[in-house]
This record gives C-alpha cells, sequence and structure tokens, in this order.
C-alpha cells in the first residue's frame, strides 16, 4: 500500500470513522470505502448502496458502511510480508470441549435430528500488532482470497481471508458457490477426497440448488473441482442463473447455508446457538459490495478475526456428519486456524 493511502485509512481511524479496506480475490487493486459520519446503518431491504456486514444470526441486525469516499491503491505483491513468530495455543481444555461437542453432534445426526451441521470455536490471542500490517501481510499471502479489514466504532473491527463467495449479481444475473470439504494443501496435483467430504459438500450443493429452484430460472450447475485457500483445500461447484426475484430474497434463502450452519436449517440453528457456547457475531455472516452500480459482490465471513482491547480472537469451524472423526475435526479447526495465526504476530 502506498504511503498516502495506508495515511488516509490511518487518518480515518484515527477520528474513529467506520470505513472498510480490501483486494478482491486475484483483484490489482486495494479499495477503501469511507463513511464522513460515526452512523450505524441498518440494512433494511437490500436497496442501499453500501459495503455491507452481515452476522451469522440472521434475525440480528446487518449494517452497511456508506461510500462517502472510495479509494483505490495499487496492490504491491512485493511487499514485504511482516515477520512473523508462530503463536502456539493448543489448548487441551479447548480440545476436550470441542471434541465433546462434535461427539454430541454426531448422537444427533445419528438420531436423525439432522444431517449436517457446522461447528466452530473462537481462540483468543493477545495481539500487539497494527491490524493495517496484518491486512498488507493476508493480501500478500492470499491471492485467492476476499482479504478485508472492516471497522465502525459501535461494532468494533473485524479481518479476514475468506475463500468463499455467497454470491455475485450483476443486473439479474447471478452466481453463487458451494463450498465445503476440507484437507491440508501439502503441493500434490491431484488430491483424493474422502466420502465423507464428498458427501457433505454434495450436500450443500443440492440444498444451494433447491434454494434456488424458486429464485432463479436456467439454473447451471458446474463440475464439483478442487480449490486452493491457503494452507487448505476445498471442494468447489459453481451454480449460475438468472433472477426471477430481488436481491433481498436471494439472499434470505442463501444465509446461511449448511456449508457454515446444517441442514435442515432451523434444528441446526438452534444446536449451534445452544450448544457452541460463545456468539459467533459476524464469523460465518457475509460482508461485501452491496449495490455498487447494478452489481453485488458478497463473501461468506471466514478465516476470520475480531480485533478488542489489544486481544484478537480468531473464529474457526467445520461440517460434522455421521462419517465424522471428532479427532479429525479438531484437527481440521486448528488447520484452518492457521489461515489467521500465519500472520499474527505474538
Ligand atoms: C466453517 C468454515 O469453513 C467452511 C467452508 C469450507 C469448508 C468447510 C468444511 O470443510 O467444513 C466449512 O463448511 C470455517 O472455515 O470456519
Amino acid at each position: 500500500m502506498t504511503p498516502d493511502f495506508l495515511s488516509a485509512i490511518a487518518q480515518q481511524l484515527s477520528k474513529q470513522l467506520p470505513f472498510v479496506v480490501y483486494r478482491k480475490p486475484k483483484a490489482s487493486f486495494i479499495s477503501a470505502i469511507f463513511q464522513a459520519d460515526p452512523k450505524l446503518n441498518t440494512i433494511r431491504d437490500f436497496s442501499e448502496t453500501g459495503f455491507v456486514f452481515a452476522p451469522f444470526d440472521a434475525d440480528n441486525p446487518s449494517y452497511f458502511i456508506k461510500t462517502d469516499t472510495i479509494l483505490k491503491d495499487p496492490t504491491h505483491y512485493e511487499t514485504a510480508p511482516i515477520a512473523y513468530k508462530k503463536v502456539e495455543n493448543i489448548d487441551s481444555e479447548d480440545k476436550t470441549s470441542y471434541i465433546k461437542l462434535v461427539q454430541k453432534a454426531i448422537t444427533e445426526t445419528n438420531k436423525g435430528t439432522f444431517e449436517k451441521v457446522v461447528l466452530s470455536r473462537s481462540i483468543v490471542f493477545k495481539c500487539a500488532v497494527k491490524p493495517l500490517e496484518i491486512l498488507q501481510s493476508l493480501i500478500h499471502r492470499y491471492e485467492n482470497a476476499l482479504c478485508y479489514l472492516w471497522y465502525h466504532p459501535k461494532v468494533g473491527m473485524w479481518m479476514g481471508a475468506t475463500p468463499e463467495k455467497l454470491l455475485h449479481a450483476e443486473g439479474n444475473r447471478l452466481t453463487t458457490m458451494s463450498l465445503a470439504g476440507t484437507q491440508k494443501y501439502n503441493g500434490e496435483n491431484t488430491p483424493t477426497w474422502g466420502e465423507k467430504e464428498r458427501k457433505e459438500q454434495q450436500l450443500v450443493t443440492e440444498y444451494i440448488a433447491a434454494a434456488l429452484k424458486e429464485q432463479v430460472n436456467n439454473l447451471e450447475i458446474s463440475e464439483t473441482e478442487t480449490v486452493r485457500a491457503g494452507n487448505l483445500r476445498h471442494l468447489r461447484t459453481k451454480l449460475s442463473g438468472t433472477m426471477n426475484h430481488n436481491l433481498a430474497s436471494v439472499i434470505k434463502v442463501l444465509h446461511p447455508t449448511p456449508a457454515v450452519c446444517g441442514m435442515p436449517l432451523a434444528a441446526t440453528k438452534k444446536f449451534v446457538m445452544e450448544n457452541e457456547g460463545y456468539e459467533r457475531k459476524f464469523y460465518t455472516g457475509y460482508l461485501g459490495e452491496l449495490n455498487f452500480k447494478k452489481e453485488s459482490d458478497l463473501f461468506v465471513n471466514l478465516r476470520c478475526m475480531e480485533f478488542s482491547g489489544g486481544f484478537a480472537t480468531i473464529y474457526v469451524g467445520g461440517g460434522i456428519t455421521k462419517d465424522s472423526v471428532p479427532q479429525n475435526e479438531w484437527e481440521e479447526t486448528v488447520a484452518k486456524s492457521r489461515t489467521m495465526l500465519d500472520v499474527l504476530l505474538n
């Protein structure tokens, strides 16, 4: 980021005014959106223009930052990433309680309460690094992700590098994706996927296809492919079509999908909220550009963290089915936490 761009953001932050800085996947520029006043704007019907920030729980308000000033800065991939010290937080208490939670979910899947549920946990670290420095490292490291830093004085500060798109809408053309199934990236060109991962991703695809049935014409479903997200790989299927309803109606059926909540929705949302033992807030919500010249580009808020009072809270989760092995599910969340941890200084 150029010095002028950085100092404009630093100034906005010092005035405690809302802003977002982000780089879309593979984009050659970084955008910054500044709101001129400290107002907390709530989405009413998705006809608003701004950068939306929505929570996991769709019953809670979604916010947007008004586009009073938009700045663009070329992405300098040559920017040196910050030197980092690996942070170890393999807390055995976290592990015991997460494994218990996964076992409880497997029991429910065996009883038929639900087919798949996405469970998660949060990890808290002391963090003295400046958020803008971390963002530069994220941008440098995760070319395929939406990398962002979001701030509102009345809500807080969040950062992430997410590989998952909620939707792209241009005019009435809609594209979305089913992203699920995880394995560590080890440099092999042809990964092999287990039955559990294939099934859990297929379930997300089927759910989205059924949800969009009433919303779009000419639904097209792509072949399923493996995509890389930093140190991980996922299975991805793209879905597209022509919207015959408005954006609000499409978002309503697409958030949350079983990539972040479960199937069926009501039972799994209840299970998540009653059993995870913490509030997800904006993790597994969504964020992005809403109605920028008839175009909306929204992403699911994964591989993210929240900054508060010198601490960073990282949020990670994974899909649980009857074929889940608790120890593997724990390890998957550890692997997912590396996306953020690898850029965090001690
Ligand atoms: C819930 C998360 O990931 C989702 C997206 C891709 C793969 C996932 C999985 O394999 O479980 C999750 O559905 C997370 O990163 O916290």
